[in-house]
């Protein structure tokens, strides 16, 4: 990634603006040790002590109004994150031939890649994907009639030995934090808090390791392109370089989101739009880079299992009310159309899911 190839650069009204070290804020901070002491937040918003209504009232309201929230006391070890981050930044110091060793292919999306698209333009980044539950599945095309199932494995490189257990150590505690978040959003909706739960047996979720190098032209490219999260939560940590701007839905600007030791930056994803039926939103964000120091992330998205029904609950629609906005649709299948087209650069846009959206 030497000299500015033309893929990298973004038309010029998705350019960021260039602020050296402000960081707007506002994104809500969560304090999540009410949680601490429960590993399960079993049964209706009504049985709960009021420091955990208080908690699942303020979940509420930064689902609703940011569609991102950052939590700290969390229950996440920081060793745990720390080692993972380690292991990250010495598998991206290897050379190019070495890091190609474990890259993706047609057959299998996992692993090193480091010429995704978003919206069509190249992301400045290299990343390195492992799904949660290893192997896993997802349809071999987005065909309705093709049964036919690609097997994802995970590719573990060679280097550093031992990154595949510190993954699979991070993705543990991470994977306990995300199901104990997802009990609140569904108490926050007025739901039992295991209402979610069932959807992710078989779970495609995965761990992403992402890299960003210093750009010459920040200015010109994004580490990733704005977009919205497909799956039904992130969970991501970052180091202390700052990059990720969400969109702010009162007036639509870039908020640079502030960087806070130990905390991680949680979004709500496409999938818990549809489940919500457009109660809380899948915000739009993108990642500036900069011209002096690399920058790491990794994020968590907890996926259900490829063969659900992606639909509005039941309990959250009403034929005269309130009408579900969303046809369902198979997530296996919207997984594997997304998988194969950041492969290379489309004419046409990917598949979304206001592409399954009821008009009115
Ligand atoms: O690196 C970040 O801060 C965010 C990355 C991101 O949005 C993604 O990988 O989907
Ligand atoms: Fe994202």
């Amino acid at each position: 990634m030497g000299e500015v190839d033309p893929s990298f650069i973004q038309a010029i009204e998705h350019r960021p603006k260039i602020i050296s070290g402000l960081e707007a804020g506002g994104i809500p901070l969560i304090d999540l040790s009410p949680l601490l002491s429960s590993d399960s937040l079993e049964g209706y918003s009504k049985d709960h002590p009021q420091a955990i209504l208080d908690l699942v009232e303020e979940i509420k309201a930064a689902c609703k109004d940011w569609g991102f929230f950052q939590i700290i006391n969390h229950g996440v070890p920081y060793d745990a994150l720390r080692r993972l981050q380690t292991a990250a930044k010495e598998f991206f110091d290897l050379p190019l031939e070495e890091k190609r060793k474990v890259r993706r292919d047609e057959e299998n999306p996992l692993g090193y890649y480091d010429t995704e698209h978003t919206k069509n333009v190249r992301d400045w980044k290299e990343v390195l994907d492992f799904v949660v539950v290893d192997p896993n599945m997802i349809p071999l095309s987005p065909e309705p009639d093709d049964q036919r199932m690609r097997v994802m494995n995970n590719k573990w490189p060679e280097y550093p030995s031992d990154l595949r257990d510190a993954c699979e150590e991070y993705c543990r505690a991470v994977e306990k934090l995300s199901f104990k978040l997802l009990e609140v959003i569904s108490l926050s909706l007025g739901l039992p808090a295991k209402r979610l739960n069932g959807f992710f047996k078989d779970q495609t979720s995965f761990i992403r390791l992402n890299h960003y190098p210093p750009c010459p032209t920040p200015h010109l490219a994004l580490g990733v392109g704005r977009h919205k999260d497909a799956g039904a939560l992130t969970v991501l940590a970052t180091d202390d370089v700052g990059g990720l701007e969400v969109k702010r839905k009162t007036d639509g600007e870039w908020i640079r989101v502030k960087t806070i030791p130990e905390s991680y930056i949680i979004n709500v994803g496409d999938i818990i739009q549809v489940w919500s039926n457009d109660r809380y939103e899948s915000v739009e964000h993108r990642v500036v880079v900069n011209s002096e120091r690399e920058r790491f992330s990794i994020p968590f998205v907890l996926n259900p299992s490829h063969y659900q029904m992606i639909k509005p609950l039941e309990e959250l629609v009403d034929e005269e009310k309130e009408p579900a906005r969303y046809k369902e649709y198979n997530l296996g299948k919207f997984i594997s159309a997304r998988k194969f087209s950041n492969f290379k650069k489309l004419i046409v846009e990917n598949v979304q899911i206001t592409d399954f959206k009821i008009s009115k």
